[in-house]
């Protein structure tokens, strides 16, 4: 794709055009990433450990500032976004960590209750000012990631697959106009890797919002995915249906060929 071609209409999620970033001047991370995500479900973009994965992701939620490009958000350029504009936008991405990034100290609602604090006033989320119907909202979503009975225990006497569970009902209490996980399978065992992409595909169709998720696992990504970016040097060089994913593409993306058995 190049990076000429024009944005996506309004009603697109997300559209990104000539992304490039570099951590230091003359080393480009990300080499220019075009794509448009016009539809719900999830997007698994897998790649190689170091081709840029994470800061691309990084560089959505604006955790981290692109060196160039544009990312079209809610029909603003959330690349240059700053101060309240910025935490507006952010309030409507729901980001999932790979270690999860819960609040060990807190109860597993009032983790969930955290992804509301972006819509509070600095004085109510100072004290915690939930409003009732947050809360009802809390309850119900840890109940649809089959935690209700776990509502009032400490966030670190979890298990990892439930810490998870936690991570993805604090990220759609942000009621997000996109997910973004950042490897949310990597550090859990093979089931509960399927139950939490289950879980992510299951609120990408309820709330009708797309899910970016990087995963290194490239069969849990065929299996969930409705489309695939892989990705190689900071650059992309595959964007279309899980089917259409071929060995060479794999060779191409990953590089080699003996770990294709
Ligand atoms: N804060 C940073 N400062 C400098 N370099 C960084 C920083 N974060 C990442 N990098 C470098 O950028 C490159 C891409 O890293 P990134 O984490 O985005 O890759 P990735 O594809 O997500 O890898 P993995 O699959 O292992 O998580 C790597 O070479 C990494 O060392």
């Amino acid at each position: 794709m190049s990076s000429t071609q024009p944005l996506a209409n309004k009603d697109s999620y997300l559209a990104i055009r000539g992304l490039q970033k570099e951590y230091t001047a003359g080393n480009p991370i990300l080499k220019g990433i075009d794509f448009d995500i016009t539809e719900p479900g999830i997007v698994a973009i897998i790649g190689p450990s170091g081709t840029g994965k994470s800061t691309l992701l990084r560089c959505i939620n604006r955790l981290i500032d692109p060196t160039a490009g544009e990312i079209r958000f809610d029909d603003q350029d959330l690349s240059q976004a700053k101060g309240q504009q910025l935490r507006a936008l952010r309030c409507k991405i729901g980001m999932v960590f790979q270690e999860y990034n819960l609040v060990e100290r807190l109860t597993v609602i009032e983790n969930v209750l955290t992804g509301r604090l972006g819509y509070m006033s600095a004085w109510q989320a100072w004290r915690r000012n939930f409003s009732q119907q947050d809360i009802n909202t809390a309850f119900e979503l840890l109940n649809s990631v089959g935690l209700a009975e776990h509502a009032n225990k400490r966030a670190d006497s979890l298990s990892g697959g439930q810490r998870q569970r936690v991570g993805i009902a604090r990220a759609v209490m942000q009621n997000p106009r996109i997910l973004l996980a950042d490897e949310p399978t990597s550090s859990l065992d093979p089931k509960t890797a399927v139950e939490i992409m289950e879980l992510l595909e299951l609120f990408s169709s309820e709330k009708d919002i797309p899910a970016l998720v990087n995963i290194h696992d490239v069969k849990l990504a065929r299996r969930f995915a409705k489309r695939m970016i892989g990705m190689s040097e900071g650059v992309i060089v595959y964007d279309g249906p899980p089917e259409g994913i071929t060995d060479d593409h794999l060779k191409q993306i990953y590089g080699g060929e003996s770990w294709l058995v």
